[in-house]
């Protein structure tokens, strides 16, 4: 028998000769038994904490995984690992740090299939959509790559030859803690702005999809960044908070709920640390009249129903301008219906599993409250279940159009964050203008005409951070992210994301004689 460890390494060579052959790829076949936290360049066992949480394939209800939840100690392990390679990596040249980032962008792309397998089983999106989730991955891995070598300051000409200059300097250990609607894109928003600006990170997954996550930090070590630089501390609300509470995290980086983004907020208060907060939304779409109908209807599929529809900047609210209502809606009801949901992992799924069993109840609860408010029902909204026996224990449901609705409604108010999309009349701009921004959130906003002053009117006028004309949910990395109001504030992509992620210093120089007062 060949031992063990001459077959160890054989294994990632396989896997990147035979992708898919270390791993089944079937629906229900699934299991992990490897550790989920990562410190230091390995993946190990949290050294305390130790409560377990389940982890589930939405798609089987299966549990797939047992997550062991680290504590104070095994936070604080990490975020001294980050410390210690931050010493490294914060005085890497610009340069050097994106040529490692490039590998870790092109280990990506070698590797994409398997990480948007890994994606769909843990999330259950269709692998489709996750394979697009991973390009845009690495896609933002090599946009900041392409921005490390550029950071720099100003030089300031002073009166008599003196003179002063700015540096842009990395804050330190950065936390990440994220959602479970997009595990892997959201860790690489974070992380890939956090590490080319020369900051280590310890990022703190969903509990829900821990998973993907630590491939990501794998693939790090494998490009070239120092052991340490990011970490993955695994587990929910007590991980969450010892994170934030430590003194040598220097900021938080947040996407998740505005409840849990008022704590974070709290507890990054009580140590001065600054946080970028990406939170919920209950965006509205605006569709003119005038619009191109079949981009428009395409426009409000896009817009609602990704992911099962758990998505943030999602536009739950469709403005329709009342000429062309019953049209519209007729439109979108029968593509609706034809969306093909079921197994994520066949190709021609576009619509796969709800995160998890609670989640699902809650958003069918929306949907009878929407019911009894006066709503009506134009097409799904029912539970699933698809022919395949081994998925009858999976999360579906079939997306919903509702109609008939009114401002007021608890299913137009709410993020709902399932794919439920509610169309509401509307008569004037002005009118519409002002009920799409009455609302406590602000993260994205969009709007169908062609119309191009009234467009460009009309975003101007929407209290949102992230507005779209004529398409809806693209997410070029190029473009800052983020919210207005309740949605939070910060940004992610863009050049604008490197504020977020630095600190600037001044040198003020003096080339003369000091001119005391005393
Ligand atoms: N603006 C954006 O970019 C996005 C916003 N979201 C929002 O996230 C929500 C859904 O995600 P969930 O995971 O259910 O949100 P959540 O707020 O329950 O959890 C988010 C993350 O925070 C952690 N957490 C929870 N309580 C904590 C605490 N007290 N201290 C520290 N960490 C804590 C969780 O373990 C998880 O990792 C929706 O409201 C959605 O709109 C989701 C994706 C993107
Ligand atoms: C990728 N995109 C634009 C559909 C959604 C990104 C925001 C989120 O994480 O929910």
């Amino acid at each position: 028998m060949v031992p063990r460890p001459l077959l160890q390494p054989l294994v990632p060579r396989l896997r990147r000769l035979l992708p898919g052959l270390a791993m089944s790829s079937a629906t229900g076949s699934f299991s992990l038994q490897q550790p989920l936290n990562y410190r230091g360049g390995a993946r190990l066992q949290p050294a305390d904490g130790g409560q377990v949480e389940e982890v589930y394939e939405p798609a089987t209800g299966r549990v797939i995984a047992k997550l062991l939840c680290s504590g104070e100690k095994e936070v604080d392990l990490a975020v001294q690992s980050a410390k210690a390679a931050f010493k490294v990596w914060s005085q890497m040249s610009g340069m050097e740090r994106c040529r490692v980032l490039l590998e870790a962008a092109r280990i990506i792309r070698e590797q994409r299939d398997e990480i948007a397998t890994l994606e769909t089983i843990n999330n259950g999106k269709s692998i489709f959509e996750a394979r697009a989730d991973i390009d845009v991955s690495w896609q933002c891995l090599e946009y900041y790559a392409g921005l490390a070598g550029s950071l720099a300051g100003e030089h300031i000409q002073l009166p008599g030859g003196s003179f002063g200059y700015t540096r842009r300097e990395p804050l330190g250990v950065c936390a990440g803690i994220g959602a479970w609607n997009y595990p892997f894109q959201i860790a690489c928003w974070k992380a890939a702005p956090a590490l080319a600006c020369g900051n280590a990170m310890v990022f703190k997954p969903s509990p829900f999809t821990p998973i993907s996550v630590v491939r990501l930090a794998e693939i790090f070590t494998q490009a070239g960044m120092p052991k340490g630089l990011f970490n993955v501390v695994q587990g929910g609300v007590a991980t969450g908070q010892f994170l934030c509470h430590h003194p040598d995290v220097a900021k938080i980086s947040f996407t998740g709920s505005v409840p849990t983004g008022v704590k974070i907020m709290e507890m990054a208060a009580k140590g001065i640390k600054p946080v970028t907060l990406e939170l919920g939304g209950k965006s509205p779409l605006i569709i003119f009249s005038d619009c191109a109908l079949e981009n428009a209807v395409n426009g409000a599929l896009m817009a609602n129903f990704l992911t099962q529809g758990e998505v943030c900047c999602n536009g739950t609210r469709v403005f329709v301008e009342r000429k062309i209502l019953d049209t519209f809606t007729k439109e979108v009801v029968k593509r609706t219906q034809k969306i093909k949901v079921g197994d994520p992992l066949l190709e021609d799924t576009r619509m796969g599993a709800l995160i998890n069993r609670p989640h699902l109840d809650r958003v069918q609860n929306f949907i009878k409250q929407a019911k009894e408010q006066g709503a009506q029902v134009l097409c799904g909204g029912d539970l699933y279940a698809p022919d395949d026996p081994k998925l009858k224990n999976g999360f579906y449901m079939r997306p919903c159009v509702l109609g008939n609705c009114t401002d007021d409604m608890t299913c137009v108010k709410e993020e709902i964050f399932g794919p439920v999309m509610s169309i509401l009349p509307f008569d004037t701009e002005e009118e519409v203008v002002e009920r799409a921004n009455n609302t406590k959130f602000g993260l994205a906003g969009g709007v169908f005409t062609r119309d191009i002053q009234k467009a460009h009117r009309v975003v101007a006028a929407l209290n949102a951070g992230m507005c779209f004309i004529n398409n809806y949910n693209v997410s070029p990395v190029e473009l800052p992210f983020g919210g207005y109001k309740a949605s939070g504030f910060g940004r992610e992509n863009g050049r604008a994301a490197i504020e977020y992620y630095s600190q600037l210093k001044t040198v003020c120089v003096e080339m003369g004689d000091v001119e005391s007062v005393f």
